[in-house]
């Protein structure tokens, strides 16, 4: 939260994007009890006690929510499933009329067990971990929501764009309201922070950006920022590139997330004397291990020195990434 309000640590604080997940024992075990994914994610029991396992073992300096970011469509009505080795399978939105089949407004008693884990996370949580909230942004729900599945480079949504402006936008316009109702009770729930995941930023071409991410992006923020002025938001837009320098201008955020991609001297530079940045191992070298990971870790350390960071992977931990590296990874960080 220092970092978030602007401070530069000696040491950057360091947690993981999905840092509950299939790496850990302890999560494959509560995983195989509770059925499918949903129901872990609507489980508040389960999703408080995965949420917590990874801070017990690396006490990470956050925790965050155990859910997915797609129980924003599923709210709104839209069938969701997660099926074993496949990932998620939506029945795909297309156009206005299948918009019309969904609700106008999320139906937040629907996400009443999410709300129940953060009040328990609050709770059970060491005092100086930051609980963070999160939810996908506009572009990268609306990209899910009418493929119905995970694609390569989000043709179907893109093509509607061209095709359907009128219908992309009022799906759009639908996931603002949504996604600024949802964030608002994270917060009242006990969400120190929030994280907007704008997963496939790096799909849209440079017009797109702005109408689909960045503008959508920004009236989500504003909105959560009238309900609630406390908010803090990290804003995580894998792909943009160059484009986070519009993003930082434009204050939206109060942390920029970077990917794997991103050059920390460009960074360092251009980003970190606007707004506080976030990152940016590669996750392969978390796989990697060894000398590689350790000049991985350096050279991200010495890049954001003396100005405000947080240590964090350029996207999410591998299932296959072993325990000791995220270890070794965390010694060096820390410098113990
Ligand atoms: C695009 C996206 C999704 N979900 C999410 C994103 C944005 C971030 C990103 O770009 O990765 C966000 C997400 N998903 C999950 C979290 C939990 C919090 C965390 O630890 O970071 C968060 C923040 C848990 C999860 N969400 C999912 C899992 C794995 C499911 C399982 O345990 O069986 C977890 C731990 C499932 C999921 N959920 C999604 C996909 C494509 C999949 C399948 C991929 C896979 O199987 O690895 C959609």
């Amino acid at each position: 939260m220092r970092v978030l309000a602007g401070e530069a640590l000696p040491r950057p604080p360091v947690w993981l994007m999905r840092q509950a997940g299939r790496y850990l024992p302890e999560y494959r075990a509560v995983r195989a009890q509770a059925g499918s994914f949903l129901d872990l994610c609507y489980n508040p029991a389960l999703a408080t006690e995965v949420t917590l396992q990874p801070i017990r073992r690396f006490g990470f300096d956050a925790a965050i929510l155990f859910s997915d970011i797609l129980v924003v469509p599923h709210a709104l009505g839209q069938d969701v499933r997660f099926t074993e080795g496949e990932g998620p399978r939506l029945d795909p939105v297309t156009g206005l009329a299948d918009l019309a089949h969904l609700d106008e407004e999320l139906d937040l008693g629907r996400l009443s067990p999410v709300f129940e884990t953060l009040q328990r996370l609050r709770g059970d949580l060491p005092g100086e971990t930051t609980l963070l909230g999160f939810c996908g942004a506009p572009w990268t729900v609306a990209s899910y929501m009418i493929a119905g599945k995970s694609t390569p480079d989000q043709a179907p949504a893109r093509v509607l764009a061209y095709r359907d402006p009128v219908f992309i936008e009022r799906l759009i316009d639908r996931l603002v309201t949504a996604s600024v109702r949802y964030l608002v009770a994270q917060i009242d729930a006990g969400a120190d922070a929030v994280q907007i995941f704008e997963s496939f930023a790096g799909a849209l071409p440079p017009a797109l950006f702005d109408r689909l991410s960045l503008d959508p992006v920004r009236r989500l923020v504003e909105g959560v920022r009238v309900a609630r002025p406390q908010a803090r938001v990290i804003v995580f837009a894998r792909g943009a590139g160059p484009r986070l320098e519009v993003l930082a201008k434009s204050g939206i955020a109060d942390a920029v997330g970077l990917d794997w991609a991103v050059d920390p001297a460009w960074a360092r530079d251009v980003l970190q004397p606007l707004r506080p940045v976030q990152g940016n191992l590669d996750p392969l070298a978390l796989v990697a291990g060894g000398r590689a990971l350790d000049e991985a870790v350096d050279a991200i350390l010495a890049a954001f020195a003396g100005r405000p960071h947080i240590f964090n992977l350029g996207h999410g931990i591998l299932p296959e990434t072993p325990i000791s590296h995220v270890e070794r990874m965390l010694r060096r960080v820390r410098g113990d």
